[in-house]
């Protein structure tokens, strides 16, 4: 017999999301984002997709209200701050620290609770497999092409053991060929994991690759959006 609690709780809930800026609703959400499922949000700059995601990742902006709830595998995480919120964030800069080699950035990511050094560089290591960047350990951030810092990103993202994950347009630095590259692999690393994904864009062959739910949400009123 399925086991219907863990089947319910699983996954990313968003439950009756709605975000305000001065008593005007920019975004809303109820979804449920299932285990390797990907939820994209499109929409016009501006348009409040990037604070949605601020607030299912716990830092939002205090000039803005919110209201719902953020359940992530039946655990409300609504009022958890970001580091207790185990989300793994990309964004369009890799945000790679230029101090550390690329194996000091992934080990850096590793919970605290892989003990001792040797320890630690196996993971890391292993993550470095799993992006296709064998070898890379001692190599200095600033000597990778976009596509390979966008992988080890991705690899610091995994490695750090996410419970769902937060892409802020991780794609749109990326030339047509490697965006395709890095978002098949991207979707397929957090397919592999189980992991839900919610996605923000404003390229609709992202959306068509992610392939789950759309948000689309509606331009901000104002001046220039011709409201
Ligand atoms: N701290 C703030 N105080 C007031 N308004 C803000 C603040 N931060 C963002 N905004 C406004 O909130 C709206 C939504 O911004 P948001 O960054 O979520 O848009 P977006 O859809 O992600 O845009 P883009 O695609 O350009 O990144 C915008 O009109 C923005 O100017």
């Amino acid at each position: 017999m399925p086991d219907t609690h863990t089947e319910q709780a699983a996954g990313l809930r968003l439950d009756g999301i709605a975000i305000s800026l001065d008593g005007r609703t920019l975004v809303e959400a109820d979804h449920t984002i299932g285990p390797g499922e990907v939820l994209t949000v499109m929409g016009p700059s501006g348009s409040g997709k990037s604070t949605l995601l601020a607030f299912i990742g716990g830092f939002l902006d205090p000039a803005f209200a919110a209201c719902g709830r953020v359940i992530c595998e039946g655990v409300d995480i609504t009022d958890a701050p970001p580091q207790e919120r185990h989300a793994g964030l990309l964004f369009q800069d890799p945000l790679l620290f230029p101090h550390m080699s690329v194996g000091g950035n992934l080990v850096f990511a590793v919970p605290q609770t892989v003990r001792g050094r040797a320890a630690r560089r196996a993971v890391a290591e292993a993550a470095l497999g799993d992006v296709e960047l064998e070898g890379f350990f001692d190599r200095d951030p600033d000597t990778l092409s976009g596509g390979q810092k966008a992988r080890v990103a991705l690899a610091r993202v995994l490695v750090s053991e996410p419970r769902f994950m937060l892409l802020d347009e991780p794609f749109s630095k990326l030339d047509a060929g490697l965006r395709d590259q890095v978002r098949r692999l991207v979707f397929e690393r957090a397919g592999v994991r189980r992991l839900p994904v919610l996605l923000v864009t404003h390229d609709e062959a992202d959306a068509k690759a992610a392939g789950g739910a759309l948000i689309e949400v509606e331009p901000a009123p104002g001046p220039g959006n011709g409201s």
